[in-house]
């Protein structure tokens, strides 16, 4: 019988917004029971800290470099997991020694595909020893180091949701708007393609954090007050990332949010949603078939905006496009499932990526192991 983990994902976004705590029972495969969940939101001042953090870390040209602020800030942002994980077990009564395993992603400060650079700030052993559960962290590397794009990894484990589906139409896509988009598609055969598709949340967020002091239009209120600029909206369009044959994953600065005068709010706000929206369906255009059902997670499914336009290009196709909740998922919670399946997925030595998803020249596993000791011992059956 297969090995049944209790695991725990740890998920700070390009969004910083905060970190999401979510726990799964898995075997890292086709078994997967999803858990409680929360979210941490970060003050104003640790999201400062934390950009302070994206700047400095441009001068990083080895991974394991911390110039400036950035070693106090990942000694503050593992302690902060801790506390998340801690206030985690505290409100849902479950204590350090019912968990198996975390999967913590820490916070992306660089990302250079093309230079095999990707860099997470996060202490996977100070971690463990905080919170006396085995820790598994950085598993994005080894994919870089195997010629992939480091991202996406959440693939493997749309694939396992994928198979919870009741009869849907094939392919389903599942698309995370986070900071960045990315998607996978899954056909009836369990294949999946994956890649980034486009700029997600982060420019509408800088827009409105730019020209109304707040972090994100909530609801996409300040957009559905506004109209697309054509023209704006087709300079980020017109990017060859979409075009390229090569799909590429993102670093959250590829795509800048516009200058002051090309829009006033409203209409800024608006030309992003579309631009959030349409980068999908123009990535989606480099899968061998158009997915027949959509099903959309992470936090830009909450601006109804990008939703309108997202259900307007699905109805040109004629797919059918759903939340994550909709088809009977958590899209708050769904990344950091993600990093608890692929915690247990490394602890197995299962692979995390394929060629399909980051373009990595075979399936690999990969993640660092910190408290390890007690792992063999807890594994239950
Ligand atoms: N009520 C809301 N209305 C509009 N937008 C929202 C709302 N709630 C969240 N968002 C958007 O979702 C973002 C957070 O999404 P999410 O947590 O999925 O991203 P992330 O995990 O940080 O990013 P990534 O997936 O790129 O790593 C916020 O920054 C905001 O733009
Ligand atoms: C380098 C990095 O942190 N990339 C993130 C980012 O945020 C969304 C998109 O870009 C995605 O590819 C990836 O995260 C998700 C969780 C992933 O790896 O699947």
């Amino acid at each position: 019988m297969a090995e049944i983990f209790t695991a725990i994902g740890l998920m700070s976004g390009t969004s910083m917004d905060g970190i999401d705590v979510a726990m799964l029972e898995t075997d890292g495969e086709g078994m997967v029971v999803r858990r409680q969940n929360l979210s941490v939101s970060y003050d104003p001042a640790f999201r400062d800290r934390l950009k302070q953090g994206l700047e400095d870390a441009k001068a990083i040209t080895k991974r394991d470099e911390r110039p400036g602020s950035l070693a106090g800030l990942e000694r503050d942002l593992t302690q902060r997991h801790a506390e998340a994980v801690r206030f985690f077990l505290r409100e849902n009564n479950i204590l350090p020694g019912d968990v198996d395993v975390v999967g913590f992603h820490g916070q992306t400060v660089l990302h250079r595909p093309d230079e095999a650079l990707t860099v997470q700030i996060g202490d996977g052993a100070l971690l463990a020893r905080e919170i006396g559960i085995p820790v598994v962290y950085d598993m994005r590397a080894n994919d870089m180091a195997h010629g992939g794009q480091g991202a996406p990894l959440v693939p493997v484990y749309h694939a396992a949701l994928a198979r919870n589906l009741d009869n849907p139409q094939w392919p389903v896509c599942f698309v995370n708007i986070g900071g960045i988009s990315n998607l996978t598609c899954v056909g009836s055969d369990s294949a999946i393609v994956a890649f980034d598709s486009g700029p997600g949340n982060t420019l509408i967020d800088q827009w409105v954090e730019t020209h109304a002091g707040i972090p994100f239009d909530q609801g996409g209120r300040i957009a559905s007050e506004g109209r697309v600029l054509p023209a704006l909206a087709e300079r980020y369009l017109a990017n060859p990332f979409f075009t390229d044959e090569k799909r590429r994953s993102l670093d959250r600065n590829d795509f800048r949010p516009p200058e002051g005068g090309d829009a006033e709010l409203s209409d800024g706000a608006r030309t992003l949603a579309f631009v959030t929206a349409a980068a999908i369906f123009r990535s989606a255009e480099h899968l061998d078939e158009m997915p027949k059902t959509f099903v959309i997670c992470g936090g830009g499914r909450h601006n109804d905006t990008v939703m309108k336009d997202l259900m307007a290009l699905a109805g040109r196709t004629g797919a059918t496009l759903l939340t994550a909740e909709q088809a009977g998922f958590d899209g708050d919670a769904m990344e950091a499932e993600a990093w608890a399946y692929l915690a247990v997925r490394s602890l197995k030595g299962l692979p995390l990526t394929f060629p399909g998803t980051t373009g990595v020249e075979k399936p690999v596993t990969g993640g660092l192991v910190a408290g390890a000791d007690a792992i063999f011992s807890c594994a239950r059956h």
